[in-house]
């Protein structure tokens, strides 16, 4: 994989956003920086991707309610966009498959000259104009640095799709307050072996904001302002999620028209 300051990227970030706090999308921002000023390559496009509802994770609201503040989040950004293609699936998709399904969109997207895929339903994550500028587009996973370090949690990640992420499509990390990438990456054969694929990116005005946090304070009757976006937080008491107050629509059904559509 040879990355020069023409190669077209697209980032892919997949988590459980439950809440999305403006860290997340920030991400895409330093990360997007960072390629371009190191001449990495040219970012196109950025795509947020939840995961589905069955992956349990303790906190996790409805598909529904984490894409519909998503959408929320991104109203004023002109280059990232939610994908609510894994909250459509039967079950949980490794996120292998999820780097696979949008990459293999994007190839078929491009390839696509007697515009035979126009006719149907584009996703709102497919950059606009695309068409015109891009040969090709890599597709890579953005994260934080704590996802990486789950790497190494024994059982929870298979070493092939691994294997498979890292040599396709590569990672951009985030550092985050308490990890040391570069030394995670020493430490471990498999990272190091695929090293060049993996781009750091040093968060110099550090925010350990997350959802557990915002979730806490949600939960305590505690003031999120100005760690949230006002909008996700109006939302976040209108549907009385994370122990706010409303007990009205719990599973965000009533929402679906309007908010949550892609
Ligand atoms: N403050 C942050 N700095 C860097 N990366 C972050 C930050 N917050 C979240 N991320 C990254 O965003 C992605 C989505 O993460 P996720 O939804 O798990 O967020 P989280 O805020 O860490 O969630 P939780 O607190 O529920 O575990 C992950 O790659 C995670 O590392
Ligand atoms: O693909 C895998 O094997 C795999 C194993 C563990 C986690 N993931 C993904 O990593 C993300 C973790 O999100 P979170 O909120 O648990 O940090 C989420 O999108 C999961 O689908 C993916």
């Amino acid at each position: 994989m040879r990355m020069t300051s023409s190669t077209k990227i697209m980032l892919i970030a997949c988590g459980s956003f439950s809440p999305p706090t403006p860290m997340h999308f920030r991400m895409f921002e330093i990360a997007r920086d960072h390629i371009q000023q190191m001449g990495l390559g040219q970012v196109v496009g950025g795509i947020v991707s939840p995961v589905h509802d069955s992956y349990a994770k303790k906190g996790l609201v409805s598909a529904t309610h984490r894409c519909a503040m998503i959408k929320i989040g991104l109203k004023t950004s002109d280059w990232i966009h939610l994908s609510d293609w894994e909250t459509q699936q039967e079950e949980w998709t490794r996120t292998r498959q999820v780097l696979q399904y949008h990459q293999n969109y994007i190839n078929s997207y491009l390839k696509d000259t007697n515009g035979t895929i126009n006719n149907q339903h584009i996703p709102a994550w497919i950059p606009e104009g695309i068409k015109r500028t891009a040969g090709q587009v890599q597709l890579k996973l953005l994260c934080g640095a704590d996802l990486l370090e789950s790497f190494a949690t024994p059982g929870l990640w298979k070493d092939e799709d691994l294997e498979a992420i890292l040599g396709y499509h590569g990672i951009v990390v985030i550092s985050r307050a308490g990890s040391n990438p570069e030394q995670f990456i020493f430490n471990s054969d498999l990272l190091s072996r695929y090293r060049r694929n993996i781009t750091i990116v040093t968060n110099w005005v550090t925010n350990d904001v997350s959802s557990t946090l915002i979730r806490k304070l949600l939960s305590r009757g505690l003031s999120v302002k100005y760690l949230l976006d006002d909008h996700v937080a109006e939302y976040i008491r209108k549907f009385g999620l994370f122990g706010t107050n409303n007990e009205t629509d719990r599973d965000g059904s009533s929402c679906l028209r309007g908010t949550a559509q892609n």
